[in-house]
């Protein structure tokens, strides 16, 4: 497990790393030379360029007008006003569809990136690997969310402009240079550059401040999420004194780092304003200097009117095109700080899933129930082989289970107990590949999902969605077939585990539900929708991790008996003795990494 908890964390910056990272995302967002998303851009930016050709005609209509108000021409002055009001129309026109082209493209990168970030997350047992036992990276869900929402949308706005701006810079300087020689364009060009170095010095420490306060901001969020699961159990401890302070803590620690933020951001405001201020005035001091030097002497005043008109626009235009790049860098800054988060989350996913191997068969689909079938059949008797197991806590030296050699058969049944923290849950772990031993192997020549092995956790997870969704989970469509066969069944199991009064509650197998499962159903409840769904699915082997700890002996006995009657080889963990009875072999865990297995008298 990697682990840099002593190291500082590298703060982020605009450097080969960003580049990289960058590099990679923008490979999320064109997946290939002929995708959707390469024509949408390719369209912004033949429309953007559109704008800028009218833009430049629109720029040069106030010396126009200076020329025909000259000469008091009535004829031209009515043909310039009818031209004027269409590329007004047409402008309007382009700058519109350009603005809808950056919205329809924004949805499409967010849909890209999201769904490559979820493909990782989901990816073998990432999820776990990231939340549970990964902590140097935090809020993977905020960077998946909010932060990839973020960031397609910060470069939806800038993208075309970014790109686009070479060409308008190219031609203005051009202009600038006929109209102005050499000093209008070189001034304008130091200015740019002054304005570049002093963006630059401030954009550092906006980045990392950026980046730490998105971190607090999902650190506050997960704090709510707490309280919203667990308000119940908050409530009976009344618990909102104590929890008050704690989210209040973490508010602060948010509104420290907002208020470090908003201070730098304030220089680089400064900055930006000034540049922006200055440059208006800059350009008629440009425009002055052919002037004075009398290059236009021999003009009329109206020609003088209307070249200065049109030279103010240019040169103007020129400064705007170096400024709009100046106001993009605080675009830029933020840019900087998602790319990094969500670069980072994608190399560390990367890494989890390249370290979890991946057993031929640990997924759960209805396509691989045949080709399970056939492993099972080939494979050695035992289903799972335990040799010289030896495992640690992933934050303890200390050895759980030492030197553990076991093997489990079809129609064995094995109770696993022992003291509380013995590691009767974190053997579990390791035998479903979540944690790694640090000693010995661990053979599954079975597969995980339906069928095969399927795990019963401490804590029952109930997902999202109506009552079949609960039953046939994990399972993605119903089995064996759609229709009335598979509601039966369904039905049947939701009786044998004691729960049909459920459908009452629900008003149907697929009628949505607009509760929260966890906040509704008792323990109990819960642990026997759990039931319902291991009948159901019927596993040759059934883990019970304390699956009946929520239930009176009675029902536990009925749960057990359906599960043999179904056909269920049982590996239970648990702490009443009224399981023994249940079981062949008892696998005690006895701390320090001892162990002993005994043989029971089953009735
Ligand atoms: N994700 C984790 N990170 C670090 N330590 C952990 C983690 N999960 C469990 N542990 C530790 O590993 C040890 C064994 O835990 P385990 O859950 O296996 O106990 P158990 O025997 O199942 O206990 P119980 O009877 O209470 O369920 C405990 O000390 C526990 O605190």
């Amino acid at each position: 497990m990697p682990t840099s908890r002593n190291t500082a964390p590298k703060r982020p910056r605009l450097d080969w790393r960003f580049v990289k990272r960058f590099c990679r995302i923008v490979r999320v967002l064109f997946p290939s030379w002929c995708s959707q998303n390469v024509v949408m851009y390719g369209t912004l930016l033949g429309v953007t360029l559109l704008v800028q050709l009218v833009v430049y005609q629109v720029g040069l209509i106030p010396s126009q007008f200076y020329s025909v108000l000259s000469e008091k021409n009535y004829g031209k002055f009515k043909e310039l006003v009818a031209f004027s009001v269409l590329l007004i129309l047409l402008i309007s026109a382009l700058k519109s569809l350009e603005q809808y082209i950056c919205n329809v493209l924004y949805i499409s990168w967010r849909k890209c990136l999201t769904q490559s970030l979820h493909q990782d997350y989901f990816s073998r047992w990432v999820y776990y690997t990231l939340n549970v036992l990964h902590k140097d990276i935090d809020n993977p869900d905020q960077r998946m969310t909010q932060d990839a929402e973020r960031l397609c949308k910060q470069l939806s706005s800038m993208a075309s402009r970014l790109v686009i701006s070479p060409f308008t810079i190219s031609y203005y300087s051009y202009q600038c240079f006929n109209i102005t020689g050499w000093i209008g364009f070189v001034s304008v060009l130091g200015y740019f550059l002054i304005g570049t170095v002093a963006n630059k010095l401030l954009i550092g420490p906006v980045v990392s401040t950026l980046v730490e306060q998105e971190k607090l901001e999902g650190n506050l969020r997960f704090k709510h999420m707490q309280i919203r699961v667990s308000a119940e159990s908050a409530a009976f401890y009344r618990a909102g004194k104590v929890e008050h302070v704690r989210t209040d803590h973490r508010l602060q620690s948010l509104l420290h780092t907002q208020r470090k933020l908003i201070n730098w951001e304030f220089l680089l405001y400064l900055g930006v304003n000034t540049f922006d201020y200055m440059g208006s005035i800059l350009s008629y001091i440009i425009i002055a200097i052919p002037i004075f030097a009398g290059v236009y002497d021999g003009l009329t005043p109206g020609e003088i009117t209307a070249l200065v008109s049109k030279n103010a626009f240019v040169c103007m235009y020129l400064i705007n095109c170096f400024t709009q790049l100046i106001d993009l860098s605080t675009t830029v800054s933020d840019v900087a700080g998602y790319t990094h988060r969500i670069g980072e989350l994608q190399e560390v996913m990367k890494d989890i899933s390249r370290k979890q191997c991946d057993p031929d068969c640990s997924t759960v689909e209805m396509g691989n129930l045949d080709r399970d079938r056939e492993t099972l059949s080939t494979s050695s008797n035992a289903a799972i082989v335990l040799d010289k197991l030896s495992f640690t806590s992933p934050v303890s030296e200390d050895l759980l289970v030492k030197d553990l050699s076991l093997r489990v058969y079809e129609g064995t049944d094995l109770l696993v107990v022992g003291n509380t923290g013995a590691g009767k849950t974190s053997l579990l772990r390791v035998l479903n590949l979540l944690w790694e031993p640090c000693n010995g192997s661990v053979q599954m020549n079975t597969c995980f999902g339906p069928r095969g092995i399927m795990f019963l956790p401490q804590k029952p997870f109930l997902t999202d969605g109506t009552l079949r969704e609960q039953v046939i989970f994990p399972l993605k469509d119903i089995y064996p077939a759609a229709g009335s066969v598979d509601d039966e069944r369904i039905l049947r199991y939701l009786e044998l585990a004691g729960m049909s009064s459920l459908l009452k509650r629900t008003g149907g197998l697929d009628e949505k539900v607009d509760w929260n499962w966890y906040d509704v159903l008792s323990p109990g409840e819960m642990q026997r929708l759990c039931f319902a769904r291991l009948f159901y699915l019927q596993p040759k082997y059934a883990v019970l991790d304390e699956a009946t700890s929520a239930l009176t002996e009675d029902a536990e006995e009925q749960m057990y008996r359906a599960c043999k009657q179904l056909g269920m080889t049982l590996i239970s963990l648990g702490h009443r003795s009224s399981l023994k009875q249940y079981h062949d072999i008892m696998l005690r865990l006895c701390g320090g990494g001892q162990w002993e297995l005994t043989q029971l008298e089953k009735r």
